[in-house]
């Protein structure tokens, strides 16, 4: 399939055009000439010279290289892409072993309010802190998977950082998703490295600027199971007194 026919049908191009009103609904946008009057005080309507709001120009990123995705208060942020990282029967391989042996659970969150809702997707951790966001903590876990652990050593190689911790999420189907978020906790320190590998199944990875949201977004046509782990550098939080919703 075509590049931009790609596109269209993961952003729903694809689905059904809406029911064309009858009557036009537009509401009537006054000519120049034309002004309101009421009471004492006439007003005038101008067009506005600059366009309101900047639509910024979406991108795709699909060729190995570096990137510079934002300039912000705390640097730039930089994004590497490693395509065919592991030969694709390597890959094959990993992913079946990953997908029947790694403890996978579905992780209940909490929202400001302290509302609970469950992850649409399955998670596990492994590292020697525990890891919190979304006000619910992964417990640590040192029993890493030995093909996690060559992966690491792969990654470590490969990247010239080091990494402690790995956060594994497994997208069951293309229903299965993680929501935007930016990925600045204070464990992570406040310059985060990131190295983010997966198998399986594609999907798309959306990333905006500052402070660098991302998400995998649902998708309306089937996608089988996507494993992607992130290696992470976990640093101990100071002591917090804890709050009503803090977990
Ligand atoms: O699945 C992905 O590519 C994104 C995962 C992610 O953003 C995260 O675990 O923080
Ligand atoms: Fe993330």
């Amino acid at each position: 399939m075509s590049d931009k026919r790609q596109r269209a049908r993961v952003q729903g191009s694809w689905a059904k055009p809406l029911h064309k009103p009858q009557q036009p609904t537009a509401q009537h946008v006054p000519s120049a000439a034309e002004s309101w009057k009421c009471g004492p005080r006439s007003f005038e309507f101008h067009q506005p010279v600059d366009p309101i709001r900047e639509i910024p120009v979406e991108k795709v990123i699909e060729n190995a290289g570096d990137y510079e995705i934002s300039q912000g208060p705390t640097g730039v942020s930089r994004l590497r892409l490693i395509p065919g990282f592991l030969q694709q029967e390597e890959a094959d391989c990993m992913f079946s072993k990953l997908l029947a042996e790694l403890p996978w659970s579905q992780k209940t969150n909490y929202r400001m309010m302290g509302d609970a809702y469950e992850e649409p997707r399955l998670t596990c951790w492994y590292g020697e802190l525990p890891y919190t966001y979304s006000r619910s903590a992964m417990q640590a876990n040192t029993q890493w998977h030995p093909v996690l652990t060559t992966l690491c050593l792969g990654v470590e190689q490969k990247s010239g950082h080091k990494f402690n911790s790995l956060l594994c999420n497994l997208y069951r189907d293309g229903k299965d998703s993680i929501g935007w978020h930016s990925d600045n906790e204070p464990s992570l320190g406040p310059q985060p490295i990131i190295a983010s590998l997966s198998l399986g199944d594609t999907r798309v990875f959306s990333l905006r600027k500052q402070p660098l949201p991302h998400q995998v977004a649902k998708e309306y046509h089937d996608r089988g199971p996507r494993i992607n782990l992130t290696f992470r550098t976990i640093y101990p939080e100071p002591e917090r007194p804890s709050g009503r919703f803090v977990r």
